[in-house]
């Protein structure tokens, strides 16, 4: 799907390359962050996948095409195909959230019924089906950032090109645009994610590609952030890391795309389903069951809230996409110790899976529909 052959690009006037000798394969339906310190060249890989610079070495295809072969006459034709998301949104100010979105559409020569009934679909999955009259203005970072979306996958791209996206926003807010692009991607599209976002790559363990000055040292399945570029999550300030209000166990909890079956963690470490562990559904079916009960008999004691189970592998998935036993306090000896999120960032409330299962659409289950008078602040990002 994306095919690079040792690649180099080095910018004109510059002594070192940006990007040296790259190799580097995505296939159908992955989702790879591609991480690294500042002028590492995130960017630069990213631009030239969507051929808005062609490599001074090597050989790049994207969807089965040679990019050095397509003229500059045919490239928007080739970008039909890429969704793009980039930190600082770039909507077109003067339009309303609908409008933007079905720009997209109409320069690509979209028919008006097609156009009329997309966008309403894409923004309703974005959970901004309320927001379409308004101005970009008029919205916070997270929900410009959600038509930025909206407006990426409208036209169903095979490929979403996202660079820095959560760069601007509060880690709550950016919680929610990690859970869109997680359900996305668990819907067919390839992901290629630029980020410096070390908490959701570590709890995500997708595939991650880690460049140090313009070279691949380390393309890990499963991966996590890495040492080399990332700020300690000990280090934040308090002040700060009390925006974020949540914890490894809810945002993995919360990064399960709608309807996935999940299954209690197995501490003994048996294979996924070896063991007759609840489903996600039987749990909660149970749990409800208890509290019926609960209710009109005052002598049964109220159920504790049902744990956030693991969830198993979805289509596009490695099996196991969450790692093994990172829920539990209980690690082997041998097992190398990773970074923990500090007690200070637990959650208020804990997440509550029977909520989040009676929930319906995907913008709902990811908490996306938020009403006018419930609008939130963005801080800023905290790394
Ligand atoms: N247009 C350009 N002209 C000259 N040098 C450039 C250009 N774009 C990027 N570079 C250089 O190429 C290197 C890689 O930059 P790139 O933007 O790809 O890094 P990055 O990993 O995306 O960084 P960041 O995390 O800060 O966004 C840097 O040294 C940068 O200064």
């Amino acid at each position: 799907m994306i095919l690079f052959e040792n690649v180099t690009k080095k910018y004109r006037g510059t002594a070192k390359p940006a990007l040296e000798g790259i190799d580097l394969q995505v296939d159908r339906g992955e989702f790879v962050f591609i991480v690294g310190a500042s002028g590492s060249g995130k960017s630069s890989c990213l631009r030239l996948i969507l051929r808005e610079d062609q490599p001074s070495a090597g050989k790049i295809h994207v969807l089965g095409q040679d990019l050095s072969k397509i003229s500059s006459r045919k490239v928007p034709y080739f970008r039909r195909s890429l969704g793009t998301v980039f930190q600082d949104f770039r909507l077109l100010t003067n339009k309303t959230v609908y409008d933007n979105v079905a720009f997209t559409l109409q320069v690509i020569g979209k028919s008006r019924g097609f156009i009329q009934e997309a966008v309403p679909d894409t923004l309703e999955m974005v959970g901004l089906a309320n927001k379409a009259k308004r101005f970009p203005h008029e919205l916070s970072g997270g929900e410009q950032q959600r038509v930025a979306i909206a407006r990426a996958i409208v036209n169903k791209p095979a490929i979403l090109l996202a660079d820095e996206p959560t760069g601007n926003l509060d880690p709550a807010t950016s919680l929610g645009i990690m859970q869109l692009l997680r359900a996305i991607n668990a819907a067919g599209t390839t992901v290629v994610m630029a980020t410096h976002e070390a908490t959701f790559v570590d709890i995500m363990q997708q595939r991650v590609v880690e460049l140090s000055q313009g070279i691949v040292v380390r393309d890990e399945q499963r991966g996590g952030y890495g040492e080399t570029a990332s700020i300690p999550i000990a280090d934040l300030s308090e002040a700060g890391a009390q925006v974020l209000r949540t914890s490894e166990a809810v945002v993995r909890a919360a990064l399960q795309p709608d309807g996935t079956p999940v299954v209690a963690p197995d501490a003994a470490g048996a294979p996924a389903g070896a063991a007759a562990v609840p489903t996600m559904e039987e749990a909660l079916a149970a749990k409800q069951a208890a509290v019926s009960r609960a209710a009109v008999d005052p002598a049964v004691p109220a159920p504790e809230p049902v744990e956030p189970p693991r969830r198993e592998a979805s289509v596009f998935e490695e099996p196991d996409p969450f790692g093994d036993d990172d829920l539990d306090d209980t690690r082997r000896a041998d097992a190398p110790a990773k970074r923990r999120i500090p007690e200070f960032l637990e959650p208020r409330s804990p997440l509550d899976p029977l909520r989040m299962s009676e929930t319906g659409n995907l913008a709902e289950h990811l908490g996306l529909n938020r009403t006018d008078d419930d609008e939130q602040t963005d801080v800023g990002p905290v790394r």
